[in-house]
């Protein structure tokens, strides 16, 4: 039996691993999952239901059960929480937190894992995330770590959310990202590292299109 490939993009937050799987995913025509996205969304659904984000009890059945959709309509596509449109609410740095705490409960991440492994359909996946290589799709043809220093990374956030018209400060986003890193790299279950067969990008010193020829060369070497 053939399987369906997959091409895993772990790496910490503001790695430019979104930016990197959906040009992959475009130019290989194939699927993309965000699963960060999920772990947002989940976030914002027990902010909605008042549940303390370490409320693993309460937290696993909001997972389990997630009335979530991803809904794409040519170029834009739209993310549906229980009937409320919440694309722009998940990708505030309140939530992206929230996610990361959620995130660190492992009945929580178990609850995921089914919804997350159905995304790999014909022709083809691209995965971004955390643990995509290491636990999520572990047989994946091609697994890259994208990294860049917690200053790049800060740096690239902040004209990200200023071109978004928000009001940020650079101090305060540095901060925020070596905490997210620190509760990503140390949590007990599926901890941020690149998996043993990973090929490393630091795209500290690389430009978006600098990053996609090098990884587009690693996955033109392992899928045919
Ligand atoms: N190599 C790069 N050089 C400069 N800017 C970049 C690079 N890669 C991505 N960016 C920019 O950095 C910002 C963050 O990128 P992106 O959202 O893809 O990161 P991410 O790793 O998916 O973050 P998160 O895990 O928090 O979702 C975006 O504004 C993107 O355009
Ligand atoms: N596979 C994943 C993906 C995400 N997380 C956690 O969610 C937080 C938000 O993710 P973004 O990629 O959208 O920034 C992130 O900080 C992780 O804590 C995860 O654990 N596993």
């Amino acid at each position: 039996m053939q399987l369906i490939p997959v091409v895993t993009v772990d790496g910490p937050s503001g790695a430019g691993k979104g930016t990197l799987s959906s040009l992959l995913a475009k130019e290989l025509q194939w699927h993309f999952l965000d699963s960060g996205a999920i772990y947002r969304v989940l976030a914002v659904a027990a902010l909605h239901h008042d549940i303390p984000v370490d409320d693993e009890p309460s937290i696993v059945p909001l997972a389990t059960g997630l009335d979530v959709s991803f809904e794409t309509d040519g170029e834009s596509s739209r993310i549906i929480l229980e009937g409320e449109d919440v694309t722009d609410d998940i990708r505030t740095e309140q939530v992206g937190a929230v996610a990361s705490q959620v995130a660190a409960l492992p009945r929580v991440r178990e609850a995921l894992l089914r919804r997350q492994r159905a995304f790999q359909q014909e022709p083809g996946l691209v995965a971004d995330g955390r643990d995509m290589g290491t636990v999520v799709f572990p047989d994946a043809q091609v697994k890259l770590f994208l990294t860049a220093s917690a200053e790049a990374r800060a740096e690239r956030r902040y004209s990200q959310l200023k071109d978004k018209g928000m009001d940020v400060n650079i101090a305060r986003l540095l901060t925020d990202i070596k905490a997210r890193d620190e509760r990503d790299t140390q949590r007990a279950v599926a901890p941020l590292v690149p998996a043993e067969d990973a090929v490393v990008i630091d795209s500290t010193h690389l430009d978006i299109t600098q990053v996609f020829e090098k990884a587009m060369e690693i996955v033109r070497t392992k899928v045919r």
